[in-house]
């Protein structure tokens, strides 16, 4: 694996819950059914749940992940990461520091930063240290639709930075293969996946186009 890649990140499909599409009794089997499909990377996201619950529920997927040997990511909140145990966490630009957070988690674990349609922003998240710059949104998105649109050239622009890259919003197994093309490493689905009934599949279909386009599934090294 290039050395682009740590920490248990490799490339192909992220996989993000969503609580208004998986009630929290079925998140875990929706989960595991996104990792038997090939997801490599899992984030909790819940904006909803009050804290007791959040804490259950991000316990149970880390259980899920440890065993899975997936990275689990949680959204927004390093403290709740830190207290399950998991792999790292996601920070938006109105979300807490990377240092802060860097901190509280340590040098092992990833943190990975929104920079939306910026080159700027990503520069400030490779400066800072970030584990994964994310772009977006691709396309419409019905889990978050007013987050800003992106343009997919700055996926190529970004490959400068030698970190992983990945791509959000709206995406599917019909119209991810661009990105990856484009230079997308990880594709980090919502609706896409959890909004099917056919979570496993979504993910073997998501999956596949790793294996289809991306230069490390071609590389001879
Ligand atoms: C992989 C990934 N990319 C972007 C986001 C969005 O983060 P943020 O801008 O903080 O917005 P919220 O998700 O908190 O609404 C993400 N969560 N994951
Ligand atoms: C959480 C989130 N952040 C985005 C961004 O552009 O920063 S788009 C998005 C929603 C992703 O869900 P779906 O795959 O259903 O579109
Ligand atoms: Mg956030």
């Amino acid at each position: 694996m290039s050395t682009l890649f740590s920490k248990g990140l490799r490339p192909g499909l992220y996989a993000i819950t969503d609580n208004t599409l998986t009630p929290p009794n079925q998140l875990v089997s929706a989960v595991e059914s996104a990792i038997l499909g090939g997801a490599v990377l899992v984030q909790y996201r819940d904006k909803i749940s009050t804290d007791i619950e959040r804490l259950r529920q991000a316990a149970d997927l880390q259980s899920l992940c440890q065993s899975a040997g997936v990275p689990l990511i949680i959204n927004d909140d390093p403290e709740l990461a830190k207290r399950v145990g998991a792999a790292g966490v996601h920070l938006g630009q109105s979300d807490r520091s990377l240092t802060e957070a860097r901190q509280l988690l340590g040098n092992q674990a990833i943190i990975g930063l929104t920079c939306h349609d910026s080159i700027e922003l990503a520069r400030q998240a490779d400066r800072t240290g970030a584990d994964y710059l994310a772009f977006g949104r691709f396309f419409h998105s019905g889990t978050k639709p007013e987050a800003p649109p992106a343009n997919k050239q700055v996926l190529a622009q970004a490959r400068q930075f030698q970190r992983p890259i990945t791509a959000i919003g709206g995406i599917n197994a019909d119209n991810g293969a661009e990105l990856i093309c484009s230079g997308a490493d990880l594709l980090a689905v919502v609706g896409g996946l959890f909004g099917h009934q056919d979570i496993e599949f979504q993910a073997r279909r998501l999956s596949q186009l790793f294996s289809d386009h991306h230069p490390l599934f071609h590389s001879h090294s």
